[in-house]
């Protein structure tokens, strides 16, 4: 795909621009040039997609063809992600400001997805019951879901597009995917790879446009069987509510405000690099993002500057310069709503320990760049440590117990993840086991992986992407029983 060129969405296997002819630009935060132009489509361009997904998935036989068959297709999608690995890594970087290294990486994490879901199409194929009831055969089969919406946001655009589509593809479903509309470069890429894998017309269909028109369409449009999003609490309830006009299947990965607990005991060095790690990447911007530091006091002043010590030498520009380690945030939008978190934070009473401001740096001023902020002094009872910044953000609270610990990683309506570091791995487990959350690191931060499914307690979500259960969001599950010799029951 060449860069500076108007692109179109993919309905019904072919490329087609909006209905209303509206196009809307797509800007690199690194310096807010015009990178493409896309159609901003509307509900009725949402509408047709889901004609064609319904009449492939009622008609077409993608969901009948042996699974084997669509494993193949899907494994080809996955080579062809290796193949233009470095294509859609400019691509993503270019979208979302992020380093190259970050997007090469997210690439292969992309193609594994592929991978991963490719190798379990065929093994899917239910179970015989021990039926109770004499003379008769149970099985259990898994079948299609049907017509899938799937809403991703901005942040790891094609990743998150990656848990939806692949295990959607493999299962037989049909989809209408509709990507953040100001991120959607890198898949109108991969409906390419999709096109050129030979996925049928109408099977998997991509428009392009905003939530509050495509995406609500997609959400409450009764042809629409599972709705599948990626994205924020707020829109996530209202995903929920539009949902059920007709019972759609749900799986919401929402926000998180995400713990990270550091005992006196870690290794001191592994603790200060994952605590940067698990905050700094893609400037803070990652749903799971360590933003809450919950330190034990006795290390708390040595460690707090350290991690200042590195923040303040912390290199941020082009995420194509090999020197940068943090990029812009979004868009402009999103910068505002960072400092106003900070602004917040310090009428709150939390201690600024460093950054807290925009970079001065000259070739930084056309992009939408905020410095690495840490805020000590903090509580459970301040917005900046219950609210998601989603920015680079860094709160620091202080604990003296194990159970103190516990409660204040608790203490938050959300439930994506956190951390624990210690070398005692017994209080480690104990820890886990009590921490309220999707994921729990030990001694390790924000690494996720096609075989362990991925979700939120509390309001972080509904269902799990990934692994086994990322197959089971897109099957219903059908018990079917034969009576292998019908005789009347003369009851009535
Ligand atoms: N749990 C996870 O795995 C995970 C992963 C990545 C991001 N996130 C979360 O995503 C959020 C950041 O992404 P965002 O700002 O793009 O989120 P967002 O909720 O603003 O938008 C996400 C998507 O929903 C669409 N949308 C907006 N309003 C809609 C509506 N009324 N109906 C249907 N669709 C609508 C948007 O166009 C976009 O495609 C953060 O909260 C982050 O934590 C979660
Ligand atoms: C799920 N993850 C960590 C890849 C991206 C969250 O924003």
């Amino acid at each position: 795909m060449e860069l500076n060129r108007t692109l179109q969405q993919y309905i019904n296997g072919k490329w087609i621009d909006a209905n209303s002819k509206n196009t809307r630009d797509i800007i690199n935060p690194f310096n807010q040039e015009v990178i493409a132009t896309v159609p901003e489509s509307d509900d009725t361009d949402a509408k047709n997609a889901i004609d064609a997904a319904r009449e492939a998935f009622d008609y077409g036989d993608w969901a009948t063809i042996p699974a084997l068959e669509r494993g193949k297709i899907v494994r080809k999608i996955a080579d062809y992600i290796e193949r233009d690995r470095e294509e859609l890594a400019k691509l993503e970087s270019l979208d979302t400001g992020k380093t190259m290294e970050e997007s090469r990486g997210d690439m292969d994490d992309i193609a594994g997805v592929f991978h991963y879901y490719a190798e379990l199409a065929d093994k899917n194929g239910g179970e015989m019951i021990e039926s109770p009831i004499a003379n008769s055969v149970s099985k259990v089969v898994h079948e299609p879901v049907g017509v899938c919406g799937q809403i991703t946001p901005w942040n790891y655009p094609l990743l998150q597009a990656s848990w939806k589509l692949a295990p959607a593809l493999v299962t037989g479903n049909t989809l209408v995917m509709k990507p953040s509309e100001i991120t959607p470069l890198t898949t109108v890429k991969v409906f390419e790879l999709i096109e050129e894998a030979g996925v049928p017309a109408g099977v998997a269909n991509l428009v392009l446009g905003p939530g509050s028109s495509v995406g609500a369409e997609l959400s409450s449009n009764v042809d629409v069987d599972l709705i599948s999003f990626t994205g924020g609490i707020e829109t996530g309830k209202k995903i929920m509510q539009s949902a059920s006009v007709n019972m759609k299947n749900l799986a919401l990965e929402l926000g998180g405000k995400n713990p990270n607990v550091i005992f006196v005991d870690a290794d001191f060095e592994v603790a200060v690099d994952q605590a940067l790690n698990g905050v700094f990447f893609h400037a803070g911007q990652i749903c799971s993002a360590g933003t809450r530091l919950i330190v034990e006091e006795s290390i708390h002043d040595e460690l707090v500057s350290a991690l200042v010590d590195r923040v303040e030498k912390f290199k941020l520009g082009n995420g194509f310069d090999e020197e940068t380690q943090m990029g812009p945030l979004i868009s402009a939008e999103h910068l505002e709503k960072v400092e106003k978190y900070v602004e917040t934070g310090i009428r709150e009473g939390a201690t600024l320990a460093v950054g807290g401001k925009r970079p001065e740096d000259p070739e930084l001023q056309n992009g939408f760049f905020y410095l690495p902020t840490i805020f000590t002094d903090c509580s459970t009872e301040m917005s900046i440590v219950q609210e998601e910044a989603f920015g680079p953000i860094i709160t620091v609270e202080k604990f003296n117990s194990e159970e103190e610990a516990v409660k204040l990683a608790n203490d938050s309506i959300y439930g994506l993840a956190g951390g624990v570091f210690t070398k005692d791995i017994v209080k480690a487990e104990r820890c886990a086991a009590k921490m309220r959350m999707g994921t729990v690191w030990i001694n390790e931060f924000n690494l996720y992986f096609p075989h362990a499914p991925w979700g939120g307690y509390k309001q972080s979500g509904i269902g799990r992407e990934l692994g086994k259960l990322g197959i089971e969001e897109y099957t219903e599950t059908k018990h079917i029983m034969q009576n292998l010799k019908p005789e009347p029951l003369n009851w009535f």
